[in-house]
């Protein structure tokens, strides 16, 4: 079935098949009897039950951002033309999750560069460093204003800025809430500016704030048509009918019985270049807590077609982004789409509007509360208090070729109880682990501009599994999917990569290095998983020059049948 948002010239839309018709059938109706898309338009804070109203009530701005963001926009637009007559053309945006992961989306699919650095490792670091800095403007997003992350990033461009003889201030601009520790430190630094965001709107939420137009615009996006682009769909998305695109998407996501909670986010020339990777933190972070959530499943299968839509499992849900139909010969036409799947098309605006009522509306189905982050918060304030040393670092169980082997002790037998003490036995022992109802999450704390191609692994291993593969870069994904594997259903199996970086440096002011953070950060996250008891398998390489290696592993061993 299809509906379409509006008459004969669609904003969006969304079309259901198979399971997930029968759950827009089941569950659209009573969405719109019970007023649910009036109710988040009008602030009701009442609808994730009464231990998330603290919550709710102060995270609904984010309804009304394609009108309210305007106030910024002839100061951003100034700014921006200040910074051409200083000769400044290169935008490096500093920040993680929420404050990063919308004008990565923005920018990629307007066609403009934007240096996006959501990482600790020293590589990755150094490349966004290496650039010219007479030319860069460093954005400082964050809307806590102490993420770890992003305090290191700001202290070393900082440094790096009055090294080069520069006056710092004139290549800094911040993006935070009013108060908060970053607010302070960029005005006493003197930065060019400083933007405050809307308080209530939490950052997986910001899309359309001033995180998603401040490093947007500045890096030359038309940020007007964008809000433009969500204005055109407001209406639409706040109408208690069951042919709202919202209510529709959100039934389809979290109404399907039984759940198909792994979402397979597939590209299909939606022309809207990452658009999987900003869906999977709103949707993983918010829906993924109490034991409940939606796996998003971001695939960027160079076949097209992820392997794990070959023969769906039940428990999974083909979600494809495809562009717009152009000549909808009849709005209110019933377009059946074949298989277990949902279509989304509609302008990028449009879509950040739609994916954020959708997923508060999939909340409200699932019964939990999509504006905390509980897990993360843990994880956040331990990187928070790193002290002068990280976490002592586990010894390895044994090294082969290069690689430290480190694991939860039943990774390390094989089934006749027999010590394993190869890196290949070891990942086959983590591949059988996959429950049948479960997922492998492969997270790399490396280079993900270096080492791209590692991300092709994916696919080999939702083969060899038969089983959903999420693939995360480290730390950045500890701020999307993070939550859901520790929050979400028990039934998560994880691989952990971290590489010695052939460059470190400390963080200015900080009694570590880069280099130290990025290992806490990864060691923190394997002690949490592990105390969640989820099976998980570190391989460190004590040269990266060993990903090939690895990577050859992870791709050719078989599992024995
Ligand atoms: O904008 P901040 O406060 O630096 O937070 C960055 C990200 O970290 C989280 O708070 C937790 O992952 C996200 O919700 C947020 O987008």
């Amino acid at each position: 079935m299809s509906w379409v948002g509006d008459g004969d010239d669609p904003l969006l839309e969304v079309t259901a098949g198979g399971a997930a018709a029968a759950a827009v059938g089941q569950h659209a109706d009573r969405l719109a009897t019970d007023k649910i898309a009036s109710r988040i338009a009008a602030g009701d804070a009442g609808l994730w039950g009464p231990a998330a109203e603290a919550d709710s009530a102060i995270r609904l701005g984010w309804t009304g951002l394609h009108a309210t963001t305007r106030a910024i926009l002839p100061a951003l637009a100034e700014l921006r033309t200040a910074l051409a007559a200083d000769g400044i053309d290169r935008v490096v945006l500093a920040g993680m999750g929420g404050s990063s992961l919308a004008p990565e989306v923005i920018t990629q699919t307007a066609g403009v560069p934007l240096v996006v650095l959501d990482s600790t490792d020293p590589e990755q670091v150094r490349a966004a460093l290496a650039g010219d800095l007479a030319r860069t403007v460093l954005v400082v997003a964050s809307k806590s204003g102490d993420t770890v992350e992003t305090d290191a990033q700001r202290r070393v461009f900082e440094a790096a800025f009055a090294v080069a003889g520069l006056d710092a201030g004139r290549h800094l601009v911040a993006v935070t809430d009013a108060g908060s520790p970053l607010e302070a430190t960029a005005r006493a630094a003197g930065y060019r500016a400083v933007f405050l965001a809307d308080p209530t709107v939490g950052g997986r939420f910001s899309a359309l704030s001033a995180f998603g137009v401040v490093p947007s615009a500045l890096a030359g996006v038309d940020v007007v048509r964008l809000l433009d682009q969500a204005a055109a769909v407001a209406d639409i998305l706040t109408e208690d009918a069951d042919s709202n695109p919202a209510l529709v998407l959100a039934a389809a996501i979290a109404g399907t019985s039984p759940l198909r909670d792994k979402l397979m986010l597939v590209d299909e020339g939606s022309g809207l270049i990452g658009l999987a990777d900003w869906v999977e933190q709103l949707v993983a972070e918010s829906t993924g807590k109490a034991g409940r959530g939606l796996l998003p499943v971001a695939t960027n299968s160079p076949a097209g077609e992820p392997p794990e839509l070959s023969s769906p499992a039940t428990d999974v849900l083909a979600v494809r982004f495809v562009a717009l139909v152009d000549d909808v010969d009849d709005p209110a036409a019933e377009v059946s789409i074949p298989g277990d799947e949902v279509t989304v098309a509609g302008e990028l605006g449009a879509q950040f509007l739609l994916w954020e009522y959708a997923t508060v509306v999939a909340a409200h189905l699932l019964g939990v509360n999509p504006f905390d982050q509980p897990e993360v918060e843990t994880a956040k304030d331990a990187a928070r208090h790193l002290g002068a040393a990280p976490p002592d670092r586990e010894p390895a169980a044994f090294v082969d070729g290069g690689i430290e082997v480190r694991a939860t002790p039943d990774l390390l037998l094989d089934p006749d109880g027999v010590r394993i003490e190869d890196a290949a036995g070891v990942i086959d022992a983590l591949l059988l682990s996959v429950p049948d109802d479960g997922y492998l999450a492969v997270t790399a704390f490396l280079d993900r501009a270096e080492n791209v191609d590692l991300a092709q692994v994916r696919d080999a291993l939702a083969i060899r599994t038969g089983r959903p593969v999420t693939f995360g870069w480290g730390p950045r994904f500890l701020h999307s999917t993070g939550q859901l594997h520790k929050g979400g259903p028990p039934v998560g199996v994880f691989l952990q990569l971290t590489g010695a970086p052939a460059v470190d440096f400390p963080v200015p002011g900080r009694p570590f290095t880069f280099g130290q953070l990025i290992a806490a950060q990864a060691a923190d996250d394997a002690a949490a998983l592990a105390a969640h008891g989820r099976p998980i398998l570190r391989l460190h390489l004590t040269d990266r020059a060993a990903l090939a290696h690895v990577t050859h592993l992870l791709r050719s061993r078989r599992v024995p049948a």
